[in-house]
């Protein structure tokens, strides 16, 4: 039934004010007003439909991104949008386009290493969009191993130029979104070349296109690299491919502001680390955190709603059927996600807070944090992502049959969401990050400099490496220090565990290699902690508004239970829990559940997402989902006709039998 609300009787169960915990999920009243309000605008302007995506081809999808960019942009311009403003008008579009990389890669790579002199002339460009640029690093035959990039760049001094060149087929740039078709300008990372030295990777800044005609420059050769996985999805984006054959770029168009190359073609290193050239994949890591909760708010809103409207088994004499959220095991399959996007929630801010630290102390030259801030971002952005990608497939499975539709949002979802466990760094390389940071602050336990951050825990070693976890009734895993002991002491156990198993190894290197599968588990019980200690800190710290603690309450403990049952295995074998205890963890999560149950719908209610945004008949907020399937069913172009087009050709041929004789 039309504007009928199916879901009203979930909404009145609700033991808290939603109007309160969409500003705690929102970060702010004013980030709420600001999202809030974007969201209902994209929502309700025909130029951001997206519902017939699917069925566009590879070329009318492209064009159909770029109509909405430019219109987007239009947007920004006329209405003078803020920076949050446009950012959330680019989320809520939700068509993964050219803007992304020029926004979130191009111009933070200048404005991070390039000098005040570089950002005047490009920024000024490229805050108008009168340059388009993607950041080029990826190359056909390396992407983690960026010090095994291949492209060169070598000064040429008779000139004062850098000849950019591509000396194999491997060396070709290959993924750059952006790239393929669109951007005028990349920043480019290429081995810099001086008087026949290496000095490794750096980055230039490189025109592609002319800005006339669009056609690449003489000594470039570029293209896009095909379709990718899912219909629609991320195949808007042009990933692109980019071969150098000598191309000459001014010498100033090097990013100077870490090394320089003066006009005589000498080379000068700041005093800066040299992993500063990383830096734009870590401020995008740590962005990419707050999008792993997104996304699988979306996920979980979905399927938490489809599981109150549908029904299944328990009528008795003809009465009503059992919604399946009132199934246990549907709630052990959902709850832990939907507390795993507040989780992500939390952390994304959280590594924000870090992230906005580290860059104020690199600005005073203080360079002390880093090696953290590397450790958090890459291991949150894998840790998170990993998550958010098997869960939006778990939400898939949580709506049956249905899920499996593309009008659920589901596939989509998953096929735009499944790369970020690769891009910005693979989620296993990434953690293996992580495990050498973990490695190196074990080692130095006992130097008398103690361990500062997210690691102060292992500066308690002495106590976690001997301490027994004092749970001996349910309720006292909703005890905060004693749910963090137990994480705490199981990273710090599996850590010490590699650390002596390296150290059996006469060569570290070889050893890191034998033990990388152990090395990647202590690295994820690290992050895990990491996630858990801000949701506790969250919940420790002030929360106004109606009954919404005693919620977020709830699902930290959930978040935290449902991993150590998960990761159970570690907690038993590094003596962390006892097996009693883990069956009272399962006991506390149980009641947990139960207690969530009446405010699951209201818990997603808290996201905030329009119908345009969630783009699923079976997450609508009004819960009218059959009749809404039937006419999405109803729009296929196969229902366009009554018997469809090959019948004459293949079905009544069939059918009759009478189709000519095949000849061997
Ligand atoms: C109007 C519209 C408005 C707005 C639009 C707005 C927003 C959009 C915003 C953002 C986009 C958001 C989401 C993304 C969406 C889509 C995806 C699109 C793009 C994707 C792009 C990419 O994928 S770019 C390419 C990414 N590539 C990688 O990530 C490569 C991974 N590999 C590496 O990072 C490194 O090579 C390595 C870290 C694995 C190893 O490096 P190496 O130099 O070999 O290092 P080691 O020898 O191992 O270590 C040396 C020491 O250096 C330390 N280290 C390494 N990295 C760093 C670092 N980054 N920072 C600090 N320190 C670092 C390392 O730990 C070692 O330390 P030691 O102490 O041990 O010596
Ligand atoms: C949708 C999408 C968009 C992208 N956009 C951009 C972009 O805009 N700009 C850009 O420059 N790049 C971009 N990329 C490229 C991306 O950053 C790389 O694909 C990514 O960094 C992974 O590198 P790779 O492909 O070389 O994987 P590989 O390193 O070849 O990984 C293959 C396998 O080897 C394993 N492996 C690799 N090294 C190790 C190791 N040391 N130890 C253990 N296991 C290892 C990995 O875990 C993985 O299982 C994009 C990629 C995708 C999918």
């Amino acid at each position: 039934m039309e504007g009928v609300d199916h879901l009203a009787d979930e909404r009145n169960k609700a033991e808290f004010n939603v109007d309160d915990m969409k500003i705690i999920w929102a970060g702010s009243r004013h980030a709420f007003d600001v999202s809030n309000r974007i969201s209902r605008f994209v929502a309700t302007d025909p130029v951001f439909e997206k519902s017939n995506r699917a069925l566009m081809t590879r070329k009318e999808l492209f064009k159909n991104t770029l109509k909405k960019s430019v219109y987007a942009w239009k947007i920004i311009k006329e209405l003078r949008l803020s920076d949050e403003e446009g950012i959330k008008l680019r989320i809520f579009m939700d068509q993964p386009g050219f803007l992304d990389l020029h926004w979130g890669m191009f111009v933070p790579a200048i404005k991070g290493q390039g000098t005040e002199e570089q950002q005047q002339k490009w920024l000024s460009l490229a805050n108008k969009m009168q340059i388009i640029g993607c950041y080029a690093q990826t190359e056909l035959g390396h992407g983690s191993n960026v010090q095994g990039l291949e492209t060169t760049a070598t000064f040429d001094p008779k000139t004062d130029q850098f000849i950019m060149h591509s000396p194999t087929q491997t060396s070709s740039k290959w993924w750059p979104g952006g790239l393929g078709k669109v951007s005028t300008h990349a920043v480019v990372y290429a081995r810099l070349i001086t008087n026949g030295k290496d000095h490794g990777v750096h980055g230039f800044i490189v025109q592609l296109r002319s800005l006339d005609d669009h056609s690449p420059l003489p000594g470039i050769t570029i293209g896009d690299i095909g379709m990718k996985f899912g219909n629609g999805a991320y195949n808007s984006m042009d990933n692109g491919f980019l071969m150098f054959n000598q191309f000459r770029i001014p010498r100033d168009q090097m990013l100077m502001r870490l090394s320089k190359v003066t006009r005589e073609g000498k080379y000068i290193a700041s005093d800066v680390p040299r992993q500063l050239v990383y830096g734009t994949m870590v401020s995008v890591r740590q962005t990419i955190v707050s999008k792993a909760s997104d996304a699988l708010a979306r996920a979980v809103c979905i399927a938490t709603r489809y599981s109150a409207v549908r029904r299944q088994f328990g009528s008795e004499n003809g009465g009503i059927e059992t919604q399946v959220i009132d199934y246990k095991t549907q709630q052990n399959r959902l709850f832990p996600l939907l507390a795993s996007a507040y989780a992500f929630r939390f952390v994304g801010e959280w590594l924000k807070w870090l992230y906005t630290d580290v860059t104020q102390r690199l600005e005073a030259s203080d360079f002390v944090t880093l090696p953290e801030a590397h450790a958090c971002t890459a291991g949150l952005k894998s840790m998170t992502t990993s998550a958010t990608s098997d869960g939006i497939e778990e939400c898939r499975k949580l709506c049956g049959g249905h899920g499996y539709l593309w009008c659920s949002g589901l596939p989509e979802l998953f096929a735009v969401y499944v790369p970020a466990c690769t891009y910005e760094g693979d989620n296993v390389v990434l953690q293996l990050q992580v495990a050498r940071f973990l490695m190196k602050t074990v080692s130095q336990l006992g130097s008398g400099k103690a361990p500062a951050g997210t690691t102060a825990y292992m500066g308690r070693a002495q106590h976690l490496l001997q301490c027994r976890s004092g749970v001996q009734k349910a309720e006292d895993w909703l005890n905060p220090s004693m749910v963090l002991e137990a994480f705490e002491s199981r990273a710090l156990r599996m850590a010490i565990t590699c650390a002596k198993n390296l150290s059996k190894f006469e060569n570290q290197e070889q050893g890191f290699s034998e033990l990388l599968a152990d090395l990647v588990e202590a690295a994820i019980a690290h992050c895990q902690l990491i996630v858990v200690s801000k949701f506790i800190a969250k919940i420790e710290g002030e929360i106004e508004g109606k009954g919404v603690k005693k919620q977020l309450k709830n699902l930290c403990y959930i978040y935290a239970l449902h991993l150590l049952h998960k990761h159970l295995g570690d907690f038993l074998s590094t003596n962390s829990v006892t097996p009693e205890q883990a069956s009272l963890a399962s006991h506390q999560l149980r009641s947990l559940y139960s207690q969530v149950r009446p405010n699951a719908v209201a818990l997603v209610d808290a996201f905030d997402y329009t119908d345009h945004y969630l783009g699923s008949v079976l997450g609508r907020y009004d819960g009218n989902v059959y009749p809404k399937l039937f006419e999405e069913a109803l729009k296929d172009p196969l229902n366009d006709s009554v018997v469809p087009d090959g019948y004459h050709e293949y079905i009544r041929p069939l059918i009759k039998q009478n189709f000519p004789s095949a000849k061997l």
